[in-house]
């Protein structure tokens, strides 16, 4: 058998498709605690998790991410969490290592170690202590042998320079990924700088994840590509979006909507609106392509039918979705079966059934970012007290 083609080489001669949300997905089947958000469910669960990875597989991606989101030792940690002393830091990201590679062998797929943001950079600690924590999980995905690592869901660029040093150390290729929109990092960074700081640091592939919807990231996207090609610097592109539509958020992104977490559904896109997607990403030159929170394994798939001619290949799930709506032929209504073709679902405006829902909420808008009290990190849990007086500013809590 051929050796698999690395990451970088299926970049150079095509498209590269991801995977979905993980943390999302599993919360709503019940593996993980939305708050802590942290992937303890690989020990747990490790059912659910392999899955979960299955479905992705069948949908058309490419890239089995360990599922190794918020798995830094301090974030197990934090605020009461108890994952680090009952399963620690390197068996929950070495059951993660072991699962993804479990269902990329089923296909011909490739792992990926992620790194994200820490507790440690958010309360204002050194290059040295965030760093340190860095190394405890890559220490982890190289005695594993990942085919790449990602440094995903970084708000700040500085933490991401850090997190990029740390990966390269490892030898293997290495992917960047901030959780920002066109407006740039949350220290007042423009996008267009953090894309080139990100490639000056020595990332292959650079881009944005999670925080904004498809099309809004490709904006940030655009801007990106832009500034790396005035400064001649040769990288691939990334996108990995939200699947909920985010025409209102800021900065912050989705976090800061009053629907985040539990209230997002009806910004759920369709598998229409990621055909769309898809199409506009690697019109715009992005080669990996895939999703974040919200992203479910049937939008992978349309992203995959999208550029199935791309590919030389539709995904294995197609046996179940003839292209643009084809199975509705078979319907026993006559005005379903004439939605079989793609003309009506691109004309189709969804309604969300919701009376006195309006299109657009407000972002929380606190205003607070790395290197704010208000934003340092304990491992203590949060006490009814702090949560009385956090409430007291909330102003959905209030009727307002
Ligand atoms: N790759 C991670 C996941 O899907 C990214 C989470 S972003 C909050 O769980
Ligand atoms: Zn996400």
């Amino acid at each position: 058998m051929a050796p698999k083609k690395g990451l970088l080489q299926r970049l150079d001669e095509g498209v590269v498709i991801g995977d979905g949300g993980f943390v999302f997905a599993l919360e709503k089947r019940g593996y993980v605690k939305a708050g802590p958000w942290t992937p303890e469910a690989t020990v747990q669960y490790p059912d659910a998790v392999r899955g979960l990875h299955r479905e992705f597989l069948r949908a058309g991606s490419d890239v089995m991410q360990a599922f190794t989101f918020y798995a830094s030792d301090d974030k197990l940690s934090n605020r009461g969490n108890e994952s680090s002393a009952k399963y620690t830091c390197r068996g929950i990201n070495d059951a993660a290592c072991r699962l993804a590679r479990e269902v990329a062998e089923e296909g011909d797929g490739l792992v990926a170690g992620g790194l994200s943001q820490t507790p440690t950079y958010l309360s204002g600690m050194s290059k040295a202590d965030t760093q340190k924590e860095f190394q405890k999980q890559v220490d982890v995905f190289v005695e594993n042998k990942v085919d790449f690592l990602i440094a995903e869901y970084f708000e700040h660029v500085e933490e991401m320079e850090w997190a990029i040093e740390s990966c390269l150390k490892s030898g293997l290729p290495v992917v960047a990924s901030m959780c920002i929109g066109p407006e740039g990092d949350l220290h007042g960074i423009t996008v267009e700088e953090c894309a080139v700081r990100m490639a000056k640091a020595g990332a292959h592939v650079v881009g944005i994840n999670c925080h904004f919807d498809p099309f809004v990231t490709l904006e940030g996207l655009k801007k990106m590509k832009a500034a790396l090609d005035a400064a001649g610097l040769k990288v691939h592109l990334i996108a990995q979006p939200l699947a909920f539509h985010t025409p209102d958020a800021q900065k912050q992104g989705f976090i800061d909507l009053p629907e985040f977490p539990f209230g997002l559904e009806p910004r759920i896109c369709t598998r229409w609106d990621m055909h769309r997607y898809a199409r506009e990403a690697y019109d715009l030159g992005v080669r990996y392509i895939g999703g974040c929170c919200g992203f479910e394994a049937y939008h992978i798939r349309a992203v995959a039918e999208e550029l199935a001619k791309e590919r030389g290949k539709l995904p294995a799930g197609s046996e179940k979705h003839e292209q643009w709506a084809g199975g509705l032929r078979m319907h026993t209504k006559p005005w379903v079966r004439a939605r079989a073709g793609r003309q009506y679902w691109e004309n189709l405006r969804p309604s969300s059934g919701r009376p006195f829902s309006a299109a657009m909420s407000k972002p929380d808008a606190w205003g607070v970012t790395a290197g704010d009290a208000s934003l340092k990190q304990k491992k203590d849990a949060t006490t009814e007290e702090e949560l009385t007086n956090l409430a007291k500013s909330c102003k959905v809590a209030n009727g307002k």
